[in-house]
C-alpha cells in the first residue's frame, strides 16, 4: 500500500534537462508523489521548469512541483540524478561503438563528485535513484561518495521494458503479459535473457517454434531494436528522455510507498565486485533482494564477462 502521508512522499530531482523534466512531468501525471524538488545548477532552469508544471498543480492537486536547493530535499524519501552530459552532447551515438555509454563516464564521474556529498549532507536518509549514464558505474561512484549503500541504479529496467516491448509487438501480445529481462549493464554489454522470456508461463521460444517463426532471426531483430533504441530517438529529437521519465517516477513510488515491486536495476553485488542489473526487490529502503533469474550457460557468462569489464571501468575513479 502506498502510504501518502506526510514528508516520505517527497522526491528530489537533480539535474533538470530534458531526463529530469520529464521524470517531473511523468511523476506529476501518476500523482502518487506528494512533492517534488527540481535541484539544477542553472537554477533558472530549475525554476522556469518547476514553473511551467506548477500551473498545472490544480490538474494534478496531490503533487506540488517547486525549484530548490540542497536543503530542500531535507526530508525527501528518494533524489534522482539525472544531473550530467547525455549521449549526444558526450559523443556516445555510434552504433558500431563498443564503449557506448561508457564514454560519458569521465565527464559525470566530476558531475556526481559535485552532487553527491552536497545531497547526502542534506539528506542522509534519502535513497538515491542514480539515471545519468553510464548508471552502473556512476551508482557504484554515488555509493563510494555517499558512504551507504541505498543505491538504486535504474540500470535495465528500461531496457527491460523495450524488450518486452519488441517482443510483445512481434507476437501480437500486450507488453505487460510479456515477462523477460535484460540484465547486467545499462550499456553494450546487456544480456537478454531469452531463456527465461515467457508469455502466459510459455518460454518465447516455444511459441515461436510454434508460430514457425525462426529464432535466430528473431532474436537478432529485437535485441538490436532494444540495443539502439536510445540512438534511434536521439537522432529524431536530440534525448532519449520520456521512457527514462516514466521508468525513474515508477521507481520513486515504488521507493516511497515501500512496494516492495521486483523489476530489474542495479545494486552493488558483493558477489561481481561491483553494480549489476538484475531484477529486484524495491522498497522503502531501496533495493531489498537481488534476485537471480534462470540463465543459460551464455547468458552467465555474458553476465560475468559484463560485470568484469564494469568493474574493471570503474575501479579506477574509486581508488582516488
Ligand atoms: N538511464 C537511462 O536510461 C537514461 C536515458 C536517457 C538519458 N540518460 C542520461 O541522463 C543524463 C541527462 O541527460 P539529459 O538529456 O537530461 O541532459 P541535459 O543536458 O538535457 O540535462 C542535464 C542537466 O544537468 C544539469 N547539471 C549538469 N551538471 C550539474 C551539476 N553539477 N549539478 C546540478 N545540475 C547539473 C545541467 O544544468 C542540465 O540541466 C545523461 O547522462 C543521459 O545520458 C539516461
Amino acid at each position: 500500500m502506498l502510504a501518502m502521508e506526510g514528508k516520505a512522499m517527497k522526491m528530489g530531482i537533480i539535474g533538470v534537462g530534458s531526463v529530469g523534466s520529464a521524470i517531473a512531468m511523468a511523476a506529476a501525471s501518476r500523482a502518487r508523489v506528494r512533492e517534488v524538488v527540481l535541484v539544477d545548477r542553472n537554477r533558472a532552469r530549475a525554476k522556469a521548469v518547476a514553473t511551467d508544471m506548477h500551473y498545472g498543480e490544480a490538474l494534478s492537486p496531490l503533487v506540488t512541483i517547486r525549484d530548490g536547493d540542497y536543503v530542500d530535499l531535507a526530508d525527501a524519501g528518494l533524489a534522482v540524478i539525472t544531473a550530467g552530459i547525455n549521449e549526444k552532447a558526450g559523443g556516445a551515438t555510434d552504433r558500431s561503438d563498443p564503449a557506448g555509454r561508457l564514454r560519458l563516464l569521465d565527464a559525470n564521474v566530476a558531475v556526481f563528485r559535485d552532487i553527491v556529498p552536497r545531497l547526502v549532507k542534506a539528506a542522509p536518509q534519502a535513497v538515491i535513484v542514480v539515471a545519468t549514464d553510464p548508471p552502473e558505474p556512476l551508482a557504484d561512484v554515488a555509493r563510494h561518495l555517499a558512504g551507504h549503500d541505498r543505491i538504486v541504479d535504474a540500470g535495465t529496467y528500461l531496457d527491460s521494458l523495450r524488450f518486452r516491448l519488441h517482443i510483445a509487438e512481434r507476437l501480437g501480445v500486450g507488453p505487460d503479459s510479456v515477462e523477460a529481462n535484460v540484465v547486467g549493464e545499462h550499456g553494450t554489454s546487456s544480456v537478454f535473457l531469452w531463456s527465461s522470456a515467457r508469455i502466459g508461463g510459455m518460454p518465447v521460444r516455444e511459441l515461436l517454434g510454434r508460430r514457425k517463426i525462426e529464432f535466430a532471426t528473431f532474436r537478432k531483430d529485437v535485441e538490436q531494436d532494444v540495443r539502439f533504441a536510445n540512438i534511434t530517438i536521439i537522432e529524431g529529437i536530440g534525448a532519449s528522455q520520456y521512457g527514462i521519465g516514466m521508468v525513474c517516477a515508477r521507481i520513486a513510488e515504488v521507493i516511497l510507498g515501500d512496494e516492495r515491486a521486483v523489476f530489474p536495476v542495479g545494486s552493488y553485488n558483493p558477489r561481481f565486485g561491483t553494480t549489476v542489473s538484475l531484477p529486484s526487490i524495491v522498497g522503502r529502503q531501496g533495493v531489498i533482494e537481488v534476485l537471480e533469474p534462470e540463465m543459460s550457460d551464455d547468458e552467465r557468462q555474458g553476465l560475468e564477462r559484463g560485470a568484469a569489464r564494469l568493474r574493471e571501468t570503474v575501479g579506477k575513479y574509486l581508488s582516488r
